[in-house]
């Protein structure tokens, strides 16, 4: 019989607005069962202190460095992940974690330099929670020539194998998490899943929204809906080197700014920006060796409206389907913390979390360190 671990996975990612929980069990290879999951928000206050942070982590030049209040913000940061995985359990007590998989946040990612720092102290954590702790996920890949990012086409690679047949027999699929920055994974009907960053996705929204209308976030896309997009700003966008660099390559908050977006209205930047962040995900195709059937939507991008219609637009000129994960029985906002549960298991029982068309790393590589409480 197959040897099953359940493991927590704990998200915090660009957009930075909180901590995703989810449970899964698995033996590392199949995903098996996927349980609840949790968002727990992070309060303004905390979430300006991680915005000073990452213009901290600019001076950093070797990844164990912790300049100014960085060594504090990772231990309160790391702290509050505990707590949530303390309320998860109390929430969801049927679920008996044997493990977590702890991504922390990322504060810095220049893969030139194969220098990516993620805030969060697994002993901490493995202490706080009493649960044995796979962190810092990403340096095992760039030791060997890898961006250290995407990580999640690993399980994307596991889902494909488990969607339900109609939607197995649409294979190549493509699967795309439209976080702060959106990233893409190819999935062929065999072989190795191919996968990349592929541009901004709600970073610069989001930027735009704080910045001009002092609002978080373009909530249901209503600001964008009262605008037009610029189809020579997205034009200039698109023309940025970052676009017709080869894959696999991984992205910084910081490589992409809202520079060029001035003298637009709010509503006319948003629209813009959402235009964007759709056509950055349909230019992937250019790094695919075959047209996707299937694109598959998940991150918080997915409930924007005018990036999902665009997408759709976009992909209906190539008789191409694009659905949310929800559509094929997937859970689009869990989907990223359940794969660092995922990839934890993989982790401690030394099988490959990334392979030379997903990260640019020489060889499949194990990553990950295992602490004990
Ligand atoms: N209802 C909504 N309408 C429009 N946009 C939304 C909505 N809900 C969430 N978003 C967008 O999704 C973002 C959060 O997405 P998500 O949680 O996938 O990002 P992340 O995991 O932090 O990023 P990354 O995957 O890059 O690490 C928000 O900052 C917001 O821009
Ligand atoms: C360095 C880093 O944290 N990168 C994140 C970021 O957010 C999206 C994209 O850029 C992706 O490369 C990655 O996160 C996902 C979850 C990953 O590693 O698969």
């Amino acid at each position: 019989m197959v040897a099953l671990t359940t493991a927590i996975g704990l998200m915090s990612g660009t957009s930075m607005d909180g901590i995703d929980v989810a449970v899964l069990r698995t033996d590392g290879e199949a995903v098996v069962q996927q349980g609840p999951s949790l968002f727990v928000p992070y309060d303004d206050a905390f979430r300006a202190r991680i915005e000073a942070g990452l213009k901290t982590a600019k001076t950093i030049a070797k990844r164990a460095e912790r300049p100014g209040d960085l060594a504090e913000l990772e231990r309160d940061l790391t702290l509050r992940h505990a707590q949530a995985v303390q309320a998860f359990r109390t929430q969801y007590q049927d679920w008996r974690a044997e493990l977590v998989g702890f991504h922390g946040q990322t504060i810095l990612h220049r893969p030139g330099e194969a220098l990516t720092v993620q805030l969060g102290d697994g002993a901490l954590l493995a202490r706080e929670t009493g649960l044995p702790v796979v962190y810092d996920m990403r340096a095992a890949d760039m030791t060997a020539g890898g961006q250290g990012a995407p990580l999640v086409p690993a399980y994307h690679q596991a889902l494909a194998n488990s969607l339900a047949p109609d939607f197995r027999a649409k294979m190549p699929v493509a699967f795309v998490n439209i976080g702060g920055i959106s990233n893409v994974t190819y999935v062929p009907a065999d072989g190795d899943p191919i996968a990349f960053d592929s541009g901004p996705g709600n970073q610069l929204i989001d930027q735009w929204m704080q910045r001009e209308g002092d609002m978080a976030f373009d909530e249901d896309g209503n600001t964008a809906a009262k605008g037009s997009s610029s189809a020579k700003i997205v034009g200039d966008y698109l023309r940025l080197p970052f676009f017709s660099y080869p894959a696999p390559k991984s992205l910084d908050r910081g490589d992409f700014s809202l520079a060029g977006l001035e003298g637009l209205s709010l509503s006319d930047g948003a629209r813009t920006l959402a235009a964007l962040a759709a056509e950055a995900v349909f230019a992937a195709r250019n790094h695919m060796p075959e047209e996707p059937e299937l694109w598959i939507l998940c991150g918080g991008g997915r409930k924007n409206p005018h990036i999902v219609g665009d997408l759709r637009r976009l992909a209906g000129t190539t008789g191409t389907v694009v659905v949310a994960a929800e559509d094929v029985g997937l859970d689009g906002d869990a989907m990223e913390a359940e794969a660092w549960a995922y990839l934890a298991v993989r982790s401690q029982q030394g099988l490959p979390l990334t392979w030379p068309a997903t990260t640019g790393c020489r060889k499949p590589m194990p990553g990950g360190v295992l602490v004990q409480p």
